[in-house]
């Protein structure tokens, strides 16, 4: 870890048709390679901060930085994989994967090969024909994070990408997504509402409190690297997790 990719500089931002501020001065640094996750009630502001880092809303106060540089379309400059995974259902995996350097303007065979590169890595070999209604829930996870991958930027933007998976298949893309992650040297924000997910994945978990927010209240994960599921089970992560839900629910009820 050491320079931040992305920065937040006293963001003050609340949504043009209400008065209700959202964000009310947050300062936040993010480093190279990190996995951050985010967590939070419904509503409480997770999707705005990417919207915020995307460039689709923009700070009323404050600035955000991305590798260092005051940007104002970040759009084409982050990867973005949303919840629901947008493929084209008459396109083949393939012709969906090539999809962000299509819109670069890169030729379609030297696109084609370049994802072919990929696909055994993203556990996609012989799948290249395959249209996405034949995919299960996980293939085509890996379909969108490949061509997420594909935008060529070093921060990763993953809008709770496993929430639709049955627990068994979720857990097998938590375990390939660190293995990616550590791979490719990324950095990931990842938005999640589950806190098992957040404890195994990250290296800081940002907790959204109540809004407006004025500061993030961040944990530090008491873990190192490579990590295993069971290393969530042992006694100081159990404890972490339990402060962790009920700070969540008191939220809620409040
Ligand atoms: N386009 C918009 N215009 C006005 N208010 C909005 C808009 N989008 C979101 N909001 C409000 O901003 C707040 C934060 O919404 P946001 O979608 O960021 O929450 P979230 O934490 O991502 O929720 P969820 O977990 O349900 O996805 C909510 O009160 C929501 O109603």
């Amino acid at each position: 870890m050491n320079k931040p990719v992305l920065e937040f500089n006293k963001v003050i931002f609340h949504y043009k048709n209400s008065e209700a501020p959202i964000l009310d001065g947050i300062d936040l640094q993010i480093y190279e390679n990190e996995f951050i996750s985010i967590i939070g009630p419904s509503g409480s502001g997770k999707s705005t901060i990417f919207r915020l880092i995307t460039g689709l809303e923009v700070p009323f106060k404050g600035s955000i930085l991305l590798n260092g540089e005051n940007v104002t379309n970040r759009l084409g400059a982050v990867g973005y994989m949303p919840q629901q995974d947008l493929l084209m259902p008459w396109r083949t995996v393939l012709d969906n994967a090539i999809l962000p350097l299509e819109i670069k303007g890169i030729k379609k065979e030297i696109a084609q090969a370049k994802v072919r590169e990929l696909l055994d890595d993203f556990g996609l070999q012989g799948q290249e024909n395959a249209l996405p209604g034949n995919l299960s829930g996980g293939m085509r996870q890996r379909v969108s994070f490949l061509r997420t991958i594909l935008s060529g930027s070093n921060i990763l933007l993953l809008d709770e990408p496993f929430s639709a998976l049955d627990a068994i298949t979720r857990l097998t893309m938590q375990e390939w997504l660190i293995e990616q992650w550590m791979k490719r040297k990324k950095t990931i924000l990842f938005i999640t509402h589950d806190v098992d997910e957040a404890l195994f994945l990250s290296d800081r978990i940002f907790v959204l409190q109540q809004k407006p927010h004025t500061f993030i209240q961040e944990v530090k994960i008491p873990l190192g690297r490579p990590r295993t599921i069971r290393d969530v089970s042992k006694s100081e992560m159990v404890t972490l997790k339990e402060k962790l839900i009920d700070q969540l629910r008191s939220k809620v009820s409040k």
